[in-house]
């Protein structure tokens, strides 16, 4: 595997393996577990080569949020990676991204808009921002995002159709399902900051999820349904439910009655740590 941190390096890299093969891009902030190595392997079945950003990006995280804090292990990430296959760990520094002057912002309307992008403001421009970046870096044939930040998944999928930043083929942006652990709590990097207590409670979240998602499916009211689910987060011991809501898929729009591509969508905080989940409510 390749590490590269300047960008004429990289371009130097991506020309070369070009020559051999497709690219598949699997962009991170690393602190990576096995969520992101599913990504790397459902990557390297639908791509010659496999390459993988690690870039804890400062434009999407707001003030007052953990950037400082956000666990960065680039020499354990990489062993990861390389034990996986990959070719290429493009690990640029903050200035190699936004060198001095830099002034471009995008923002994707309509999908940013509630759940994440009401509590995280500018929170998505920062996402699409240097996702469109690391498009434009390393040209990837496909890119991986997983379901789990199933907004941020919406987003740059718009995003990728609306400035034409990837070959426009139906699985260009490929969504990978939710990495969970054994007690049904979606991995993620941000885990790491739970205490035992707060980590044995967290199971919590998807279990309420799935309790709420079936009352649904019987029939009753959503309404009264996501505050039973918001009551029962605070009893275990969550300290704030950020939204607990039902959206289109597809669009993250409100529902206008038709609940048949609804999703159910919370953020919901425990200790000095927020978790984010999504669950289908269909069954289909
Ligand atoms: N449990 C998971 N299942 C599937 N994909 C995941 C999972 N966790 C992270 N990913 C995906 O991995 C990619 C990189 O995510 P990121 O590096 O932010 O990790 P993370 O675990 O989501 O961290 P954070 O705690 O910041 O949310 C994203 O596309 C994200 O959706
Ligand atoms: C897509 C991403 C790598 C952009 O910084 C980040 O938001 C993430 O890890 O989900
Ligand atoms: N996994 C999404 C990145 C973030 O929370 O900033």
């Amino acid at each position: 595997m390749q590490t590269v941190t300047t960008l004429p390096n990289l371009r130097l890299a991506v020309d070369e393996i070009r020559k051999t093969g497709t690219i598949a891009l699997v962009p991170t902030m690393g602190a990576l577990h096995e969520g992101h190595l599913t990504l790397v392997r459902e990557a390297a079945k639908l791509a010659d080569h496999v390459a993988v950003s690690i870039f804890v990006n400062p434009r999407q995280f707001g003030e007052g949020e953990d950037l400082d804090a956000y666990p960065r292990q680039l020499a354990e990430d990489s062993a990861k990676l390389e034990a996986e296959g990959v070719v290429l760990l493009w690990a640029p520094d903050a200035s190699a991204m936004y060198p001095q002057g830099y002034a471009t912002n995008i923002s994707v309307n309509g999908v940013s808009d509630g759940l994440c992008g009401a509590d995280r403001p500018g929170h998505f421009d920062g996402v699409a921002t240097v996702v469109c970046k690391l498009f434009n870096q390393v040209r990837p044939d496909i890119a991986l995002f997983g379901e789990k930040d199933w907004q941020q998944l919406a987003v740059i999928r718009r995003m990728a159709r609306d400035l034409d930043l990837v070959q426009p083929h139906a699985d260009a942006i490929h969504g990978a399902a939710i990495v969970r652990d054994p007690d049904g709590l979606a991995m993620s990097s941000r885990n790491a900051y739970l205490s035992a207590t707060h980590r044995a409670a967290a199971a919590t979240l998807p279990r309420a999820m799935d309790e709420a998602i079936a009352r649904i499916r019987d029939g009753q009211e959503t309404a009264a349904t996501l505050a039973m689910l918001e009551d029962e987060l605070l009893g275990a011991g969550f300290s704030r439910v950020d939204y607990a809501e039902l959206r289109d898929a597809d669009s993250i729009a409100a529902l206008d009655g038709d609940n048949g591509n609804a999703r159910l969508f919370v953020a919901a905080r425990i200790g000095q740590t927020r978790l984010i989940d999504n669950k289908p409510v269909s069954s289909a």
